[in-house]
């Protein structure tokens, strides 16, 4: 018996970065059913968005907290207990051994998942240098995540470039790849340096893909939500055809 098909909705987290809690929850409604897994950051996360991502939560959405927590021990675990709380399914912290560790411990054993990022999609390796890195993406992003997989880290967020070498590695499948820094073909990169496709990204084994201003930004969010979905469902079924 095959596998039963993936719901190509299950792939796409839209970044819910807008300046106010009307303006999300107008998005929200406007894409219906065609979202299904909503990422809040810092924009909406440091005003309304901690009550909105718990409501969106309670009304079957996936909520994903991208905060990004990086502080003392005891803060970052009473951080993620409370982000527990809000019945979110998961949350980021960076990519630093003693915060992953005790992000994991704040986890406990609820269901929210702990997403370590290892070097922003916004960075190259001019821009690692700049930060004080001896390493490059190409080096750091594998280390990051082995550390992260040996902690008992959920999940990486790393740019789908990166993907296939970090299975090939041996990364295990339930730490699931995430992936911002997704562009549909021809759109604006914006401040992303490290930028694949809808399709190169499930083509090359990200697990979610996180986009934000090609849908928020859009002149009709609804028909690019679609129009992503729809290009998510196609590689998928090639990878299906190509088994
Ligand atoms: O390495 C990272 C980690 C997080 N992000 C976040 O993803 C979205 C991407 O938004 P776009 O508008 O599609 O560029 C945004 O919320 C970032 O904070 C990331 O881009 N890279």
């Amino acid at each position: 018996m095959s596998a039963p098909a993936t719901d190509p909705r299950d792939k796409l987290f839209v970044a819910l970065d807008l300046p106010s809690l009307g303006e999300a929850e107008r998005l929200v409604s406007v894409l219906g059913d065609t979202v299904t897994h909503y990422k809040i950051g810092y924009r909406l996360g440091y005003s309304d968005g901690i009550g909105f991502g718990r409501e969106l939560a309670a009304s079957g959405k996936t909520i994903f907290f991208d905060l990004k927590l990086h502080d003392i021990d005891n803060t970052v675990r009473e951080g993620v207990e409370a982000i527990a709380r809000t019945g979110a399914h998961y949350l980021t912290v960076h990519a630093y051994p003693q915060t992953m560790r005790a992000a994991v411990q704040g986890r406990g054993g609820s269901a929210l998942k702990i997403l370590a990022v290892t070097i922003l999609t916004s960075w190259n390796d001019i821009d690692c240098a700049e930060a004080g890195y001896a390493g490059t993406v190409a080096t750091l992003v594998p280390a990051k995540a082995q550390q992260a997989a040996a902690i008992g880290i959920d999940g990486i967020v790393c740019s789908a470039q990166e993907t296939a070498n970090l299975r090939a590695i041996g990364i295990p499948p339930k730490v699931e790849l995430v992936t911002p820094g997704i562009r549909p073909a021809g759109a604006d990169g914006g401040d992303q340096k490290r930028v694949v496709t809808p399709e190169a990204a499930i083509r090359g084994g990200a697990d979610r893909l996180v986009i934000g201003r090609p849908i928020t930004a859009a002149a009709d969010p609804a028909a690019a939500a679609r129009e992503i979905v729809n290009a998510i469902d196609g590689a998928l079924r090639s990878l299906r055809v190509n088994v």
